[in-house]
């Protein structure tokens, strides 16, 4: 595991040609930045869209070629950027005509099934090196972690893929497929889990959560409510993919999954000693080691970004008992992982996620009032109950790897906010532009130190 700087190019890398097949938001994003750093760019989607796809890039200096084994014969470095569920067929397709001594990657986001598909259908003589940017198409690629994965590779291979990549300005991270897998199955598998629960919990209720008096409560309710709405405005299948197809994932999401409906049972039975016991068990492994140093997240930022009209102030907001982050920590500390050390592969919604919960755990007047809440208030008893019900079914919905019912369940509560999903994108992406700012900051004050 290692973070390495950009490496100069090998004599020859000026005469490379990038191939781009699947030509949705991720492959746009690659063929742009990759051809606007100045390397040839050949990029395809489905045959039927080929004329659309010419048509739109006319004039521009990227080549829109008819099917992937056009792009496959012409192209030094191929990434696949399709959906993770048709990531074998495609390879079956197409990775047979892939240029002799080529190398090939992908762009899904989990790498099991990509590496076996690599594996199982190209020629030996084609190295696999893949990737994974580690944030959606639209956020500043500068500062975010981008993984690289050497599979079958040589180490001039690995220093022409790092050059290549190396436009977006990223955060380069050398890691295994394996080790990939397990690190995002926390940051976005189990990350997703939480947000898609806390969507479906407030649709079975019937709400639209900044309607609500008592989620008019500042930063913490603002990042659940924006992170949850981003989730569900984008294409389940990202989602499906990378919590189906991750080995990793079904058990860190079941895990989750127990801790939110253990602990809602103790919050029901009032078990105080019990419950206070554990959270504070669970904070002290967790954030033991992290007890100091600056907060990841700032409330006087996110207070800006709220939904709702009404803005409550500070001294009148309602407690609330924050089950879905109480077990987000009793579930890392069962699974004795330290989200810290995956910030490695942190997305900008896990970076939220952690900065909530963090910001709960790291003040212990808070944290004793969430306690408070969960065995005295019956106020968020309707929501608690319903979120625990959700988070088991979106463990189910992964655990059984059904798709088709996946899909289901994301549009049910996909279309019950999309009245709201164009407002709320505007907000998330400015709360998120506001939060990075100083990440993005650093990354080039680096690279112009480094230049
Ligand atoms: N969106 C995100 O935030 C991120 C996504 N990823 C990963 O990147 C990959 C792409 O995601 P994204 O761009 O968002 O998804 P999109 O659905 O926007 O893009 C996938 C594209 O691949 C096309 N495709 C499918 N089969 C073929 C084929 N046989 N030949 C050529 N093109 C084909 C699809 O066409 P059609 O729609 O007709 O099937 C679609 O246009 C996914 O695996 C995702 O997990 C990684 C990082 C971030
Ligand atoms: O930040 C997140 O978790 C997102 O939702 C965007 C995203 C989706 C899929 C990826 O493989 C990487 C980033």
């Amino acid at each position: 595991m290692s973070t390495e700087l950009p490496i100069e190019p090998p004599a020859d890398a000026q005469d490379a040609t990038v191939g781009i097949i699947g030509m949705g938001d991720m492959g746009r994003l690659y063929a742009r930045t990759i051809s606007g750093a100045g390397w040839k760019v050949t990029a395809c989607d489905r045959p039927d869209k080929y004329e659309a796809l010419r048509a739109e890039f006319q004039g521009s200096s990227i080549t829109i070629l008819e099917n992937g084994h056009l792009v496959s014969r012409c192209s030094d470095y191929i990434i696949y950027s399709v959906e993770a569920e048709n990531i074998d067929a495609v390879v079956k397709l197409y990775g047979p005509s892939t240029k002799m001594g080529a190398i090939v990657g992908g762009q899904t986001s989990c790498k099991a099934p990509e590496i076996a598909a690599f594996e199982r259908h190209l020629p030996k003589d084609v190295e696999i090196i893949s990737c994974h940017s580690l944030h959606g198409p639209k956020v500043d690629s500068r500062g975010q972690p981008l993984v690289i994965i050497s599979h079958r590779a040589t180490p001039k291979g690995t220093a022409l893929i790092t050059r290549i990549l190396s436009c977006f300005r990223s955060k380069t991270v050398h890691l295994s497929a394996l080790e990939h897998d397990r690190i995002t199955a926390d940051t976005q598998a189990v990350t997703h889990a939480a947000f898609l629960s806390m969507g479906t919990a407030w649709h079975a209720n019937a709400q639209f959560p900044w309607e609500v008096e008592r989620y008019n409560a500042g930063g913490i309710e603002n990042v659940k409510i924006n992170i949850m709405m981003r989730i569900y405005s984008n294409k389940w299948h990202v989602y499906a993919g990378l919590a189906i197809l991750n080995p990793a994932a079904k058990d860190q999401i079941r895990a989750y999954a127990d801790s939110v409906t253990e602990l809602f049972k103790l919050m029901i039975s009032h078990k105080k000693q019990e419950f206070s016991d554990r959270i504070l068990a669970a904070g002290a492994a967790v954030f033991g080691r992290h007890r100091g140093g600056q907060l990841l997240l700032r409330d006087d930022i996110l207070d800006q970004y709220s939904l709702s009209a009404a803005q409550i102030p500070k001294n009148e907001r309602r407690p609330n008992s924050h089950l879905s982050l109480l077990a987000m920590v009793d579930c890392w500390w069962k699974l004795g992982i330290v989200p810290y050390d995956h910030m490695i592969c942190e997305t900008p919604l896990f970076r939220l996620w952690l900065g909530v919960v963090e910001y709960v755990y790291r003040d212990r007047r808070l944290l004793e009032e969430c306690i408070e809440t969960a065995m005295e208030d019956d106020t968020f008893r309707m929501d608690d109950i319903e979120f625990t019900f959700a988070a088991r079914g979106w463990s189910d919905a992964v655990s059984f790897g059904d798709f088709e019912s996946y899909r289901k369940r994301f549009e049910k509560v996909q279309t019950y906010f999309a009245p709201r999903v164009a407002e709320a994108t505007r907000l998330g992406n400015e709360m998120i532009a506001k939060i990075f700012e100083k990440t993005r900051d650093e990354a080039i004050a680096s690279e112009e130190t480094a230049e």
